[in-house]
């Protein structure tokens, strides 16, 4: 009885370099997802005077200013005293690790439970090494959360119900601090953001699970392949032992620390669009262990489709544009292309056609 997706079988062809009319592997793409990265410590926010009660009035401005800072620095900030009991925490990951240790044909059954695609696992559109994904991931839409109680806490309860609330906090104390012009943008005289009456009252936010199945570096296969996330904000609950997650600051590649207390939060493309390229949507990969497992649970902060995304700026770096229209974009290029390409399509002057 199989547990682990058949990977090695699926994509043998592009483990060896062999794919029909498939150029051999660029070195430098090779060498990726084994090169040495330099280990980083994110900023660290302490959220206590925002989330509990008791902290003043100060507190919670330095609090918002650190998280805006961060936001437009790096793009990725971690959170300690976020509200969310560890008892949630290690409630969700024990269910996370059960759900993937179930038979692999019972994995695919979730399919049919719930929508299509919540099961995946590698990259089906992969036309290179370094498209491909080593792990599985259950991705679980908040709608299905609520329309179901089949599966069971690891994808609702407590856990989704807390990751939404921080998430919906950070997201609005966000918002504020770029409107309050707290950022530099704002501070050195850019304009202020004018915000669109955006559908965020109506959220489709998705959780999504992840395991990296081990594989030795010398295979030059990611965990996750280089992205940016498609959201306003994700909350990132990280393996507290073993470490694969990088991100790139300053045209760098560094390796997060984990940080078993903290929740690491993640600017999407998105908040990048919204906030006229205030805060930035940075590239980051996961890069797998050589002999353990690693786990993660993502809860990516999500508008309803039809959200309009305008910044309303002068000059604005990014067109208006829906959250639907831009999924579609992004799985039309995945299909095409093999990768997403991304907030340059909706650049006021896109050169993609
Ligand atoms: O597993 C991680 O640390 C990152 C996951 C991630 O970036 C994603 O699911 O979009
Ligand atoms: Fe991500």
């Amino acid at each position: 009885m199989e547990i682990d997706p058949p990977l090695r079988q699926a994509y043998k062809d592009l483990l060896m370099h062999k794919k029909k009319n498939q150029p051999a592997l660029p070195a430098a793409a090779a060498a990726a997802a084994s090169e040495i990265v330099d280990e980083c410590e994110l900023p660290l926010i302490d959220l206590r005077p925002l989330i509990l009660a008791g902290g003043s009035a100060e507190e919670r401005e330095k609090c918002k200013t650190e998280m805006a800072r961060a936001s437009e620095e790096w793009g990725f900030f971690q959170v300690v005293n976020h509200g969310v009991s560890p008892e949630i925490l290690d409630r969700m990951r024990r269910e996370q690790v059960k759900a993937f240790k179930q038979p692999f044909d019972r994995k695919k059954e979730e399919d049919d439970k719930f929508s299509a695609g919540t099961y995946r696992w590698g990259t089906p559109t992969a036309t290179c090494l370094n498209q491909l994904a080593w792990s599985e991931a259950f991705h679980i839409p908040m709608t299905d959360v609520v329309s179901s109680s089949s599966f069971d806490d690891v994808n609702g309860g407590g856990s989704f119900n807390s990751l939404r609330y921080v998430s919906v906090v950070l997201c609005f104390l966000l918002f504020s601090a770029l409107h309050e012009g707290k950022s530099s943008f704002a501070s050195r005289g850019g304009a202020r953001i004018k915000w669109s009456r955006a559908g965020l009252y109506c959220i489709i936010s998705v959780k999504k699970i992840n395991i990296y199945i081990p594989m030795p570096p010398a295979a030059a296969v990611f965990g996750l392949m280089p992205h940016t996330d498609s959201d306003f904000l994700t909350i990132l609950y990280q393996d507290d032992q073993v470490g694969g997650l990088q991100l790139v600051k300053d045209g760098k590649c560094f390796a997060v620390k984990p940080n078993p207390q903290a929740l690491i939060v993640n600017i999407g493309d998105l908040f990048q669009a919204w906030s006229n390229g205030v805060y930035k949507s940075v590239e980051h990969r996961v890069v797998t262990n050589p002999h353990v497992e690693r786990f993660s649970t993502a809860y990516f902060f999500c508008p309803s489709y039809d959200t309009e995304i305008e910044s309303r700026c002068e000059p604005s770096i990014y067109r208006k544009f829906s959250f639907k229209e831009y999924r579609q974009q992004v799985q039309e290029d995945v299909g095409k292309l093999g990768r997403k390409v991304g907030l340059s399509r909706f650049t006021v002057n896109a050169i993609y056609s």
